[in-house]
């Protein structure tokens, strides 16, 4: 059983934010303003993330991703991985990771149950990740794919977020490493879901002009999608180890088959990325509330998920730092 919303869409992905910490700055991320980090004890429990997560099982969603801030500055993150992969009903655990602490970490996770690894990793230039990462790292982000490789992680997903000016001449060097390594590429769309260190009139780049771009190496071959998939479109170049799919969420919007609801580190829920509307858990939890009445409250979250986001700029007031994307 999978609960559908006023749309008659599924919802059986919940993406968790577990902490709203990152060791990055990405200018594409981060907002203009001020951040001001939240007390440790504003921050659900790992107790309180595998209440949810269980509650959410017996609703129907079967998949869960971990993200952030950064998911492994977290910590003890092993020990939240495997309390969910311990929940039989939910079939895919992932976890969303900007990679700088994963050659330390990819063996831990890997015995914890996890499978399924997304790093983000914009460039291939040193002093370009310094600049929008703010962080001279990566080498150690280098190292932490390469050791996700070694450790048997699969799929392995990389996402770029596309910036006229800054990458959009990696295009190729970045989807020729899905020829060399078992490596699924995924050129992300920018969001202007706030101001940010990046204007976005002038750094956009369309799926378009990227899939034109790249006609340059080769023919990309539609991959079907499986059940569970997140939003990419998926292809791959004949002879490639790996994939390359497009995240298009400006250009040809995924909304219609939205299947996900957020929570983020402090235990709000957010049917949709695009929107402030959100219900809050951790009042409830800390109250004693049931599972009965945790469980309306998902429900009535669900109800109340948004059509689509609706092509708004500079809509949203939680950067995308604390919703994990
Ligand atoms: N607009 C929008 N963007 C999303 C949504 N889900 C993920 N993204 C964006 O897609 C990019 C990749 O996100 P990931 O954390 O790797 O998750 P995913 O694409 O669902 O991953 P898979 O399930 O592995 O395909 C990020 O930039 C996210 O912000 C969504 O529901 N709406
Ligand atoms: C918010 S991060 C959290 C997880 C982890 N710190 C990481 O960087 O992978 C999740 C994803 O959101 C993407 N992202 C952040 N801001 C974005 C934006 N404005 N537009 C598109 N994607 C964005 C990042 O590139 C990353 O792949
Ligand atoms: S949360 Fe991820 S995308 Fe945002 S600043 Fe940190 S590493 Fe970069
Ligand atoms: S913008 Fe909102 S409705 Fe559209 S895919 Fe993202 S979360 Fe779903």
């Amino acid at each position: 059983m999978s609960l559908q919303d006023a749309y008659n869409r599924k919802i059986t992905y919940l993406r968790i934010s577990v902490t709203d910490r990152c060791n990055l700055r990405c200018r594409y991320c981060v907002p203009r303003q001020a951040l001001k980090r939240l007390p440790h004890n504003e921050i659900l429990t790992y107790e309180e993330i595998v209440r949810l997560v269980k509650i959410a099982a017996q609703i129907g969603f079967k998949k869960i991703r971990l993200t952030g801030g950064e998911p492994l500055v977290r910590r003890n993150i092993v020990y939240l991985i495997e309390q969910i992969n311990n929940i039989s009903t939910i079939q895919k655990l992932c976890l969303t990771t900007n990679g700088t602490l994963l050659r330390e970490f990819a063996s831990d996770l890997y015995r914890a149950g996890l499978r399924h690894i997304n790093i983000s990793l914009d460039t291939l230039s040193p002093q370009k990740y310094a600049y929008i990462t703010g962080v001279d790292a990566f080498s150690q982000t280098w190292a932490g794919i390469k050791k996700a490789i070694e450790v048997g992680f699969h799929p392995i997903k990389i996402n770029v977020v596309l910036i006229k000016g800054f990458n959009d001449n990696e295009i190729i060097d970045l989807a020729n490493l899905s020829f060399d390594y078992p490596l699924y590429i995924r050129f992300i769309e920018y969001m202007p879901l706030m101001s940010t260190g990046i204007n976005f009139e002038q750094s956009f780049i369309s799926t378009d002009e990227v899939k034109e771009r790249l006609k340059k190496i080769g023919k990309l071959e539609k991959v079907p999608s499986s059940a569970l998939d997140g939003p990419a479109q998926r292809y791959k170049f004949r002879g490639s180890l790996g994939e390359v799919g497009f995240i298009s969420a400006l250009s040809h919007h995924f909304c219609p088959n939205c299947n996900r609801l957020r929570l983020t580190s402090d235990g709000q829920l957010r049917p949709c990325l695009f929107s402030d509307q959100e219900w809050d858990l951790k009042t409830p939890l800390r109250q004693g509330a049931s599972n009965t009445t945790l469980k309306a409250i998902i429900e009535d979250a669900i109800t109340h998920k948004p059509k689509s986001h609706g092509y708004v700029k500079f809509v949203i007031h939680r950067p995308m730092l604390k919703i994990g994307g």
